[in-house]
């Protein structure tokens, strides 16, 4: 019995002394970084609560600066919301590589567009390109206008009520509805009543997703099969979110099929621009890339559009000068007459597109994102060893004072072409760069 007590306390002086020894190496390449030190194994402290993760990373800017050195269990993270930095990172062709933790999104998106990398990332992205080309987005105003119609309707009922709604309850089924349609052409009429398994299910797996991305212990997958309540929710998510994208597949083979008399999969509409055309028309992509690419652009796309247009509501009902100020704009650009709203009027409210942009600054939709550096990155006399996670603190940086004169206040004059504009790598809600948002 002895001789095992010592034998388990000499095992675990090894697995221990190995941990030092990694992270004082790692500790000395990037000395000149501040940071806490790690608890072993399990690196920083973590809030228990993701959503003080707000509070987490205002306290290590506030203590340490714009960048600093942060362990999330074994993994050395460099957090930064330094422009200069950012910018190498974004603008780089080399470092397009996602860091581990996406990889806990890969039983939902794959190896799809958001999550690869390499030659499979570059040949996806030019595949998509083509359906996100200005002139395609207008050929589907048709059916934006619509759904915003019904939207309109739905908060008006509301309105009429005279109680408190949470408007993100509505925006995110009108999301859904129109990136399902104008993406992957399936009419579901979500703000109708239909299809809203899915957007609860798309909502449930990606507040796992994240919640396990900071999770102490969750982020192990056999912790987390074995001890969390979520991953029976996690499973039936995913078998909700699969089985549409079969459904919509099926569709459109089906559709595909009926045009041709059966004979071979050839769309007979002239355009086959939209994204799922694009993908399996004129790509060609194999049904279970295709799969990848729904899972992945209905997460990406409905998910931040939501946020972006329930804080624009939000903000707007605080500042009932901005609200006032952009009635007139679009009141005066349509003649009073909203039935005569067209793409080309909508591209001259430069008063929306300020406010837009400031609501996109100050309640950026996507708040972080990583990198893993794919070979070593010199900034002045600090070398980024290659393996690094960069996490862009992209909320911090559009929150920081020597970027932003009163960063928390909402001023949509900030975007006012005849002020200064911020410098490109200090804005930067859709990224930058060559892995920028497709769907900007
Ligand atoms: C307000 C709305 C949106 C915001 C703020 C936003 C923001 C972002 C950001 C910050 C990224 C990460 C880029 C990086 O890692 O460097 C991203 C990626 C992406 N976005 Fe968006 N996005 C929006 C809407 C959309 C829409 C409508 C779609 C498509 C229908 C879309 C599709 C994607 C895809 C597929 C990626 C991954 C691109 C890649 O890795 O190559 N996004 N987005």
């Amino acid at each position: 019995m002895a001789t095992l007590v010592a034998l388990v306390v000499v095992i675990v002086l090894i697995v221990f002394l190995d941990w030092c020894y990694k992270v004082y190496k790692r500790n000395k390449q990037l000395e000149k970084i501040p940071g806490p030190w790690p608890v072993p194994f399990f690196g920083y402290k973590l809030p228990t609560n993701v959503f003080d993760l707000k509070c987490m990373f205002d306290e290590l800017i506030e203590k340490y600066g714009k960048t600093c050195k942060l362990y999330i269990g074994e993994s050395l993270h460099i957090v930064t919301c330094d422009a200069n930095l950012i910018e190498h990172v974004m603008k780089s062709n080399v470092h397009i590589k996602r860091t581990k933790v996406y990889d806990l999104a890969k039983p939902w998106l794959k190896d799809g567009l958001i999550v690869s990398a390499g030659d499979k990332w570059r040949q996806r992205r030019k595949m998509c390109t083509p359906s996100f080309h200005f002139s395609v987005l207008k050929d589907f105003f048709t059916l934006f206008k619509r759904s915003s119609n019904t939207l309109i309707e739905r908060l008006d009922e509301q309105a009429d009520k005279g109680v408190e709604i949470d408007a993100r309850e509505f925006i995110s089924k009108f999301s859904f509805e129109v990136i399902a349609e104008s993406s992957f052409g399936i009419r579901i009429n979500v703000q109708n009543g239909e299809g809203l398994d899915y957007i609860k299910s798309v909502d449930n797996y990606a507040k796992i997703v994240f919640t396990r991305a900071f999770s102490m212990w969750k982020r192990f997958e056999i912790l987390f099969k074995l001890f969390s309540e979520d991953f029976k929710i996690h499973k039936s998510s995913l078998d909700v979110i699969d089985e549409k994208a079969k459904i919509i597949i099926q569709n459109k083979h089906d559709l595909y099929i009926n045009m041709n008399g059966g004979t071979e999969i050839l769309p007979a509409i002239k355009k086959n621009t939209s994204l799922i055309d694009q993908l399996m028309h004129n790509a060609k992509l194999p049904d279970d890339g295709v799969h990848e690419e729904i899972n992945n652009f209905l997460f990406a796309g409905y998910d931040t559009t939501t946020s972006a247009l329930s804080f624009t509501l939000f903000e707007l009902s605080k500042h009932r000068d901005v609200q006032e100020k952009l009635y007139e704009e679009i009141k005066s650009t349509l003649n009073n007459d909203f039935s005569k709203l067209t793409h080309e009027n909508l591209q001259s409210m430069k008063y929306l597109d300020q406010v837009v942009k400031e609501m996109l600054r100050l309640r950026t939709p996507v708040p972080l994102i990583e990198r893993e550096l794919e070979e070593d990155l010199k900034l002045g006399d600090i070398i980024y060893p290659k393996g690094t996670a960069i996490t862009m603190l992209l909320y911090w940086l559009h929150h920081h004072e020597d970027y932003y004169s009163e960063p928390e206040k909402f001023d949509p004059e900030r975007f006012n072409p005849d002020n200064p504009q911020p410098s490109t790598f200090t804005y930067v809600p859709f990224s930058a760069g060559p892995r920028n948002c497709i769907g900007e």
